[in-house]
C-alpha cells in the first residue's frame, strides 16, 4: 500500500511541491515514494530520506499503474496524454492533479480543504478517484473569503485581478526580469545623472518597451512597466477563460447546484508581480452584516486568512506581494461598505499562488488520502 508516483516534481509547481513535503516531514508517511520524469528516466530521482532511486518514465504506463496514488504537476497536455488510458486500463488508484485538465469533469473534485472538506469527504466516501487543485486566484479568493461563503453571506462576487507572472510558467517569470532589466539599461545613463529630465527618462523607457528587440517572446507584448488585462484563452462570450474559471470553479468547489450558480465575475490582469496574484473583490452581501461580524468570519474560517485593518501603514506593509511572497499567509484587508450600499462591501486580498495557489491543495490532499491508508 501506499506507493506515491509523482510526476512533474522538478517543474516550478512540483518544486514548491516538494520543498513543503519536506518542511512539513510528510515522506516519513509514505511507504514507497516513487519519482517519474518524462525526459529523464534513469537518471538519479530526489533523495527524500531513504536514497536517491533511478527516476522512472513517466510515459510508461505498466510503471505508473504499480502506484496507489499519483501526484502531477505535470501539465494538462499530460494529464489528456496518459489519464485516460491508465483509467481504460482498469487502473483505480488515485490521481492528485495541478492542471486544469480534468478540473470539471463529473467524476473529479477539487480540492480546497480548509475550504471544501465536507465535498472532499463525500467523494471519498462516494469512491472519487481523480482530485484535482483549483485554479490560483479561485482558489486564493477562496481561502481569503470563505468565511463570509461558508456563513451564507455572499450574494455575488466580483474580482478583479492581478496576477503575477509565474502563473504564465518559469519562462515568463525571467521573461520579466529581463524586460524590467532592459527597461533599466535603457535609461541607465539619464538614471545616474540626478539633474536629467525625468521626461525624456520616460520618452527613453516607452521607447525601449516599444522597440522589436525588447524581450516579449514569452508574454507577447511589455509586462514591465506595463499590464496584459488578458490571461488564458477567448471565449466566445466575451470572457476570458481565467475569468469563467472564477464561477464555474467557486461553484464546484463549494458544492453548489450548477442549475443555481451564484454569480461571480471580473476581469483578470497580469501585472508585474513574481509569485503573488492580488484581487479587488466587489461583495454583494446576502445580508446586511456588520464590518465586525464581517471581520470575525473571515479571520475564523480558516488559520491562514489574516485581516488587516483598513488602515494607510498596515495595508501598505502588509497587504502586498512583497509582503506575503513565499508565505501562507492569505492576507484580507481594505473591507468597508461601498457609497453603493450598505450590502456592498469591498476587499482587497494577496496570496503566493504557488503555494495556496497551486502546491499546498495538492500536498493536503495526499496527506488526507494517506491518513486513511490510501
Ligand atoms: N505555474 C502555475 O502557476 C500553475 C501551474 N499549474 C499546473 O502545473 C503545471 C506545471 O506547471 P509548472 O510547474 O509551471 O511547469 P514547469 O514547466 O516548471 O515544469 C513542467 C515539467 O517540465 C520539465 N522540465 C523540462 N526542463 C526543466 C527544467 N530545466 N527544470 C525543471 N523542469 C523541467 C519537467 O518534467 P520532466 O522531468 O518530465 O522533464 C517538469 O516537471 C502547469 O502546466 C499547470 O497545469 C497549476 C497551477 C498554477
Ligand atoms: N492561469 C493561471 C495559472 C494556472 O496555471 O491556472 P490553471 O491551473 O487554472 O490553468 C495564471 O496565469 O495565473
Amino acid at each position: 500500500m501506499q506507493r506515491v508516483g509523482f510526476v512533474g516534481w522538478r517543474g516550478m509547481v512540483g518544486s514548491v511541491l516538494m520543498e513543503r513535503m519536506r518542511a512539513e516531514g510528510d515522506f516519513a508517511h509514505i511507504t514507497e515514494p516513487v519519482f517519474f520524469s518524462t525526459s529523464q528516466a534513469g537518471q538519479p530521482g530526489p533523495d527524500v530520506g531513504r536514497g536517491a532511486q533511478p527516476l522512472r518514465d513517466a510515459d510508461s504506463l505498466d510503471a505508473l499503474a504499480e502506484m496507489d496514488v499519483i501526484l502531477s504537476c505535470q501539465g494538462g497536455d499530460y494529464t489528456k496524454r496518459v489519464h485516460p488510458q491508465l483509467r481504460a486500463r482498469g487502473w483505480d488508484g488515485y490521481w492528485i492533479d495541478a492542471a486544469s485538465a480534468l478540473r470539471m469533469a463529473p467524476e473529479s473534485t477539487i480540492v480546497l480543504d480548509p475550504v471544501n472538506r465536507e465535498v472532499i469527504d463525500a467523494a471519498l466516501a462516494a469512491g472519487r478517484r481523480d482530485f484535482v487543485g483549483g485554479n490560483c486566484t479561485v482558489s486564493l479568493m477562496l481561502m481569503a473569503i470563505g468565511g463570509l461563503f461558508r456563513a451564507g453571506a455572499v450574494e455575488w462576487v466580483s474580482a478583479m485581478t492581478y496576477q503575477a507572472a509565474s502563473g504564465a510558467g518559469a519562462r515568463n517569470m525571467r521573461e520579466l526580469l529581463a524586460q524590467m532589466d532592459a527597461l533599466h539599461e535603457s535609461v541607465a545613463t539619464q538614471l545616474a545623472d540626478p539633474g536629467s529630465a525625468i521626461l525624456e527618462i520616460d520618452r527613453g523607457v516607452t521607447a525601449a518597451m516599444r522597440d522589436s528587440a525588447f524581450p516579449t517572446e514569452s508574454f507577447g507584448v511589455p509586462l514591465a512597466g506595463s499590464l496584459i488585462p488578458w490571461i488564458d484563452t477567448q471565449l466566445d462570450n466575451g470572457q476570458s477563460r481565467e475569468e469563467w474559471k472564477g464561477q464555474a470553479e467557486t461553484n464546484k468547489i463549494l458544492g453548489i447546484d450548477p442549475a443555481a450558480p451564484l454569480p461571480i465575475d471580473g476581469i483578470c490582469v497580469r501585472i508585474g508581480a513574481m509569485r503573488c496574484h492580488s484581487q479587488a473583490l466587489t461583495i454583494k452581501l446576502a445580508r446586511d452584516l456588520e464590518l465586525d461580524e464581517i471581520e470575525r468570519l473571515i479571520a475564523e474560517a480558516n488559520p491562514w486568512a489574516r485581516v488587516i485593518p483598513n488602515e494607510r501603514e498596515r495595508t501598505m506593509r502588509e497587504l502586498s506581494p512583497a509582503a506575503v511572497t513565499g508565505t501562507l499567509e492569505v492576507p484580507v484587508g481594505r473591507l468597508r461598505k461601498m457609497n453603493l450600499g450598505s450590502r456592498y462591501l469591498s476587499a482587497f486580498t494577496v496570496g503566493d499562488q504557488l503555494l495556496w495557489g497551486a502546491a499546498e491543495p495538492l500536498r493536503r490532499m495526499l496527506a488526507i488520502l494517506l491518513a486513511r491508508g490510501a
